[in-house]
């Protein structure tokens, strides 16, 4: 008789409960895009850390807009400046610096300039096109906050600094574990009955997106004591094991009882479309060295692509103490399509698309597990609870397939 379906929530609970972060390490700046920063980064100066023109133009005092000046400084990003003489304006360049006495710039397109005299509009208000120091990033204030990954303009914002190395997280390390006889390797001629590998590289690429390090890929034959041998293996060094495949109630389905042997199952069969067969625990790694984490993925690619997004991103980010990880954003959308659920939650690839009336999320035709066309264009899991009728127009709530 079969046991009860669980809520995805007890099991996101289950998995994520005692989960620690991961010890820390300084990296480079240049090598840190995509790590998890262990720590708060203090600036240590204003930036700018002048106040500079914002415009090619010509700096004065705004008490002196309306009259002809004589132009008595050239100031260039990266020019020394010299104060301001009271009745002179100075030429200036965009990020030139703002010499003393000067409050604010004119474009020089609003300028007549002739020999060496300005003559300047009427209406500068004071401030006027200067950046003011300070005005990004105050010294002293937290730069980036211990969790934040650092992607593109983080990484900006420690250069600005003059920081040349930041402490991080390390990489959770992921061993990726395929069973099934029938799978084979793209390179190899393909049997009566064989397929090819596709959720290897699928799941690697996602690891890796969420912050992870896979450290192996191997194939486990359909065999007991193999499954058992190759999971301990995997467990020594890996700090998440993942496996496809092997989960469901079939008898080459050996990935269950090997956990089992090894350390426990904490959770099995989730009340989940696609994904069902999903299996969560861990494995002892012997010698009182802790343990690893379990994933047991479905082998239907569809499955394991969902099943990561939902289980292995927030396992990662809670291992990398990164919040933005560890739930994935929810959009809420009004529904181009009509669907009813049974007794499993059903987390439906959909493509947004945004328009003055909203967000409409489209449905990929053919929803089965085995087929990953619907992954390809998907940006978001459209979430229909069990036992629930949807029709077009109606409101779902969706979840964002972002990395984070
Ligand atoms: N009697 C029942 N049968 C099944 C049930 C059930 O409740 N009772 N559940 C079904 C559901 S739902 C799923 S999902 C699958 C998952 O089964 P497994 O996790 O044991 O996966 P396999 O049987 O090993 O494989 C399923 C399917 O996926 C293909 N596959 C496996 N690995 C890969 C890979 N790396 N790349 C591409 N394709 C892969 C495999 O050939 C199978 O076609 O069980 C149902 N059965
Ligand atoms: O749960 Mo299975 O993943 O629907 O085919």
């Amino acid at each position: 008789m079969d046991s009860p379906l669980k809520p995805v929530t007890a099991a996101l609970d289950a998995l994520l409960k005692d989960v620690g972060v991961l010890e820390t390490q300084r990296v480079a700046c240049e090598e840190a895009a995509g790590r998890v920063l262990a720590n708060d980064v203090m600036a240590r100066l204003d930036v700018p850390s002048f106040d500079n023109s914002a415009m090619d133009g010509y700096a004065l005092h705004h008490g002196d807009a309306g009259q002809a000046l004589p132009i008595r400084q050239r100031i260039a990003a990266g020019t020394t400046v010299q104060p301001l003489s009271p009745g002179s304006c100075a030429r200036i360049f965009t990020g030139g610096e703002i010499p003393p006495g000067a409050d604010c710039v004119v474009m020089q397109e609003r300028v007549e300039v002739a020999d060496g005299v300005a003559t300047l509009p009427g209406d500068i208000p004071q401030g006027d096109n200067i950046r003011r120091r300070g005005r990004d990033v105050a010294c002293g204030s937290v730069l980036l906050e211990a969790g934040r990954r650092l992607e593109a303009a983080a990484l900006g914002h420690l250069a600005g600094q003059g920081i040349t190395e930041v402490e991080v997280r390390r990489r959770p390390r992921v061993a990726l574990l395929s069973t099934g006889d029938e799978i084979v390797d793209p390179g190899t001629p393909l049997g009566p009955g064989q397929l090819y590998n596709s959720n290897r590289p699928m799941l690697r690429r996602l690891l890796e997106r969420f912050g992870a390090t896979v450290v192996s890929m191997t194939s486990i034959p359909d065999d007991p004591s193999a499954t058992r041998r190759m999971l301990a293996e995997a467990a020594s060094h890996a700090d998440i094991v993942v496996t496809t495949g092997g989960v469901s109630v079939g008898e080459e389905d050996h990935v269950k009882a090997a956990v089992e042997a090894l350390g426990e199952l904490d959770l099995w069969r989730l009340a989940i479309r696609p994904g069902k067969p999903l299996a969560l625990g861990r494995i002892g790694r012997g010698n009182g060295d802790g343990e690893a984490r379990f994933v047991g993925l479905p082998g239907n690619p569809v499955s394991s692509f969902v099943g990561t997004w939902l289980f292995l991103r927030p396992l990662i980010g809670r291992m990398l103490g990164c919040p933005a990880l560890t739930t994935l954003p929810e959009i809420p959308a009004r529904s181009g399509f009509a669907t009813r659920t049974g007794p499993r939650a059903h987390y439906m690839r959909v493509k947004l698309r945004f328009d003055d009336q909203g967000v409409h999320a489209e449905a990929f035709t053919d929803q089965n597990s085995a087929v990953l066309s619907s992954c390809i264009e998907a940006d978001a899991l459209a979430v229909i609870p069990a036992e629930t009728s949807i029709s077009p127009g109606e409101p779902i709530n969706c979840l964002w397939l972002m990395s984070g």
